[in-house]
């Protein structure tokens, strides 16, 4: 049976929760909560997290128990990633959690509207379905992956969509990486507007 989720977004499908240190981009290294919405159409072939598009496997749960949830760790900063998280309004969630004093950082392909109330847009836009003008800008940080060469001019024409000061980051898709990173290199090298995000977190073996 299909979810009804709520448009008020107070019940949200949530396919896990847990405690790590954020992996990827500006805030690399620092402790954080994640909470991973399930449900993308966005059909990233490469997806390292496939097991969340089906959003009717994954337990509405209240955004109440969610953000009590995040309190319980020392870490102040939650990273609400998906699964697509914009499919959601996520309006009272990231409320909830800004008033407890916790930062709100989202993960996103800005393929949907945006919602909610957010420290830190990271926008990792894709070739599948092309982000949406008003996510892309209000991004703080955007994030290509490079799967292959054309990924750089995709890269390219993604930062003329995002604001004067966004952070600009070239990120290896994880099974190409070997062939991919002296690219990325060589392209920084050249091109010092951009930097290298790594999925550290898969370096350390962490979550
Ligand atoms: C799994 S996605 C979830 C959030 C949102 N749907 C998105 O794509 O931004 C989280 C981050 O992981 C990145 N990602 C997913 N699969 C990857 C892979 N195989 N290699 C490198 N980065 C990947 C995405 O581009 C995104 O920046
Ligand atoms: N440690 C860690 N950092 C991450 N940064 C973005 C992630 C994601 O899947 O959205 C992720 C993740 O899954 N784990
Ligand atoms: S948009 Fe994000 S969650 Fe959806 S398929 Fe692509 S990488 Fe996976
Ligand atoms: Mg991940």
């Amino acid at each position: 049976m299909a979810h009804q989720v709520p448009e008020d977004g107070t019940l949200l499908p949530l396919m896990e929760e847990f405690y790590t240190i954020q992996g990827e981009g500006y805030n690399t290294g620092k402790a954080a909560y994640f909470i991973r919405l399930g449900g993308c159409d966005v059909g990233c072939h490469w997806c390292d997290v496939k097991e969340s598009w089906d959003a009717e496997l994954h337990p509405l749960t209240p955004a109440d128990i969610i953000a009590e949830n995040a309190l319980k760790y020392p870490g102040k900063a939650v990273v609400v990633t998906g699964g697509e998280p914009l499919i959601y309004n996520l309006d009272y969630l990231t409320a909830q959690l800004q008033a407890k004093g916790i930062k709100t950082f989202i993960e996103t392909s800005g393929a949907y509207p945006l919602s909610g109330h957010w420290d830190w847009i990271c926008l990792s836009p894709k070739k599948f379905k092309s982000p949406t003008q008003q996510v892309a800008q209000k991004a703080h940080e955007l994030k290509v992956i490079i799967f292959n060469k054309s990924d750089f001019e995709f890269a390219e024409h993604h930062a003329t969509l995002v604001p004067e000061g966004c952070k600009l980051y070239l990120q290896p898709e994880w099974s190409k990486s070997k062939e991919m990173i002296p690219l990325i290199v060589e392209y920084v090298m050249n091109n010092p507007k951009w930097e290298i995000s790594l999925q550290t977190h898969k370096y350390l073996n962490i979550p």
